[in-house]
């Protein structure tokens, strides 16, 4: 048994087992329990290894032939994510019988045993599927190039691709997702190179799920790219309130695709015990309804504490900058250079899952907040952006958002296109927004950039090297400046802090000195100009 992406389930109570969400031959024993967490590659660890084992045994006690030499054995790379022009994939031509096994296969077995964010997992071969719906417009990504960065996330996930495939349809078909044809080519090369998971680029429905794991064959999974993400934020999460939300995403991603999941049961036992199938499904659908319920109280108390955190922040009023972007765009590497911070930056999709906030002190003495987010990404599902209500909530009550660009991407345009349509989804376009060029140093003529960014109005950084810094902190000032509320408020000398926190936060133009107190006028965040309203008062009745 393995288990599928996410569907890392156990019990709490004795409740009926419930099944593999997209394989009913697979029971799981166990109702889901938030605090563990299993990846799909931990999990798969135990039972891959006692294949291992058991198939070495077998290759000691000769149980296995021999495969004569130049036999037909598929290497890994011989298929890697090659499509033809026509995107049309040619299976390779090998029998679909058992493969042999030679012995030192089984070393090369152990070889996919890795360590990845610190735990070791094993590599599952995987496959994906792509559909380019005719009339999709040009300037989004392409499906080669969705398909690369999706094989990117199966690398992430710790999978090994062998192999992509991609059909062009003028929709989608609503059983099988692909056309019949491409589902008979997609199973041979599954055999043929002995696929573990096919992963859809796309998100599929439970029907669909369900079609294509019939049709594949019975040890195959199939998932889609949603329950990919899912199953590396899982990995990622660092904090207790990342892994609650991931868990909350993940059953809320499950729970309508439990639908007949025991149909397979009825078909067993002959038809006779019709109707089976359908109350199991109902029991299953309200333990994991109660669970969600649950595991959204817990989260409630989590954000109670945090959110006492942050209105003690609040109550120093300096302005919060957010960094936005695409995964893997530069931001944590932006936000370690800009103040010293350790967040975790690589090479690697969602390598930060919980918002990091670092104070950032310009050299004439001004001050901001400085926020690192979630990256986001093309095809992400809004429900899984709103599930990290954290940094939502950081986004959302930012004075201004920094778009970090990684401009040395090729997609680098789709990709700004794409963080632009995740703001808009989240109704947070009406927050001033820099839009800042980072990895100038990656690209090939980093003058040429920098002169088209000037044209452009755009500050050109390198975040690794400290290039541009500068300037683009000014530019922070600047913009954070139009969000600014002018002020003029009388500040009592016993409030000589406040006055402080209008020169740290704010833009002072003019002080003048009186007898009981500093009359002032300034330029200042919201939050602090609410604070000054009594003094305002004062200025308007006493000056
Ligand atoms: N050459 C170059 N590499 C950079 C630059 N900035 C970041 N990187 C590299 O890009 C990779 C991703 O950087 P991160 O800071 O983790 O990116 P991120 O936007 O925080 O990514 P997520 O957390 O996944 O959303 C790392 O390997 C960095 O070293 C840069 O200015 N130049
Ligand atoms: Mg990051």
């Amino acid at each position: 048994m393995r288990a599928c992406f996410g569907s890392v389930l156990h019990p709490t109570t004795a409740s009926p087992p419930l099944r593999s969400l997209h394989h009913p031959a697979r029971p799981l024993s166990r109702l889901y329990v938030p605090r563990i967490k299993i990846s799909l590659a931990t999990w798969t660890n135990q039972i891959q290894r006692n294949r291992v084992l058991k198939e070495a045994v077998e290759v000691e006690t000769g149980a296995l032939e021999e495969v004569p030499e130049g036999g037909s054995e598929i290497g890994v790379n011989r298929f890697p994510l090659e499509t033809k022009e026509d995107g049309l994939y040619s299976p390779p031509k090998v029998s679909n019988r058992k493969k042999k096994k030679r012995p030192e296969e089984s070393d090369s077995e152990y070889d996919r045993y890795k360590l990845r964010n610190g735990k070791e997992v094993f590599e599952e071969k995987a496959y994906l599927v792509g559909v380019e719906c005719k009339g999709s417009t040009g300037d989004t990504f392409g499906i080669e190039e969705s398909l690369e960065e999706l094989a990117q996330l199966a690398d992430t996930a710790g999978l090994r691709v062998v192999g992509s495939t991609y059909q062009k349809l003028a929709s989608p078909n609503p059983r099988t997702y692909i056309g019949s044809g491409k589902v008979a080519e997609i199973k041979s090369a599954v055999h043929a190179l002995d696929v573990e998971t096919v992963i859809f680029d796309d998100e599929l429905s439970a029907g669909q799920l369900r079609n294509l794991e019939k049709a594949f064959g019975g040890d195959v999974r199939v998932c889609d790219r949603t329950a990919l993400i899912l199953d590396i934020f899982n990995q990622r999460a660092a904090t207790h309130e990342a892994a609650l939300q991931v868990s909350l995403a993940q059953m809320e991603y499950q729970l309508p695709r439990l639908t007949k999941m025991w149909a397979h049961l009825e078909r067993q036992a002959g038809g006779k015990v019709k109707g089976m199938g359908e109350k199991q499904i109902e029991v299953d659908k309200r333990i994991l309804r109660t669970q969600i319920g649950e595991l959204r109280k817990e989260l409630e108390s989590v954000r109670k504490h945090r959110k006492q955190y942050r209105n003690r922040r609040l109550s120093v009023p300096v302005p919060v900058v957010s960094l936005v972007g695409y995964t893997n765009a530069g931001k944590s590497t932006l936000l370690n250079r800009l103040t010293g911070a350790e967040v975790l930056a690589e090479d690697q999709l969602f390598a930060t899952l919980d918002p990091t906030t670092r104070r950032v002190q310009m050299k004439n003495g001004n001050e901001f907040l400085l926020t690192d987010t979630v990256g986001f990404i093309q095809k992400l599902p809004t429900m899984l952006v709103a599930a990290f209500r954290a940094t939502l909530e950081e986004i959302s009550e930012s004075s201004l958002l920094v778009h970090v660009v990684d401009i040395s991407h090729p997609l680098a345009q789709q990709q700004m296109d794409a963080v632009d349509k995740v703001l808009q989804e989240l109704d947070v376009a009406s927050i001033p927004k820099l839009v800042v060029w980072n990895k100038v140093d990656k690209t090939d003529d980093p003058q040429r950039v920098k002169s088209q960014a000037e044209k452009q109005g755009v500050i050109c950084i390198s975040a690794i090297n400290g290039d541009g810094l500068e300037q683009f902190c000014n530019a922070i000032q600047t913009k954070l400046k139009d969000s600014l509320v002018p002020v003029e408020a009388f500040v009592p000398y016993d409030k000589g802090m406040l006055l402080n926190t209008i020169h740290q936060v704010g833009m002072v133009e003019e002080t003048e000195y009186m007898e009981n107190g500093t009359v002032v006028r300034a330029h200042v965040p919201l939050p602090l100009a609410r604070l000054l309203t009594p003094m305002r008062q004062h200025v308007a009745s006493g000056c």
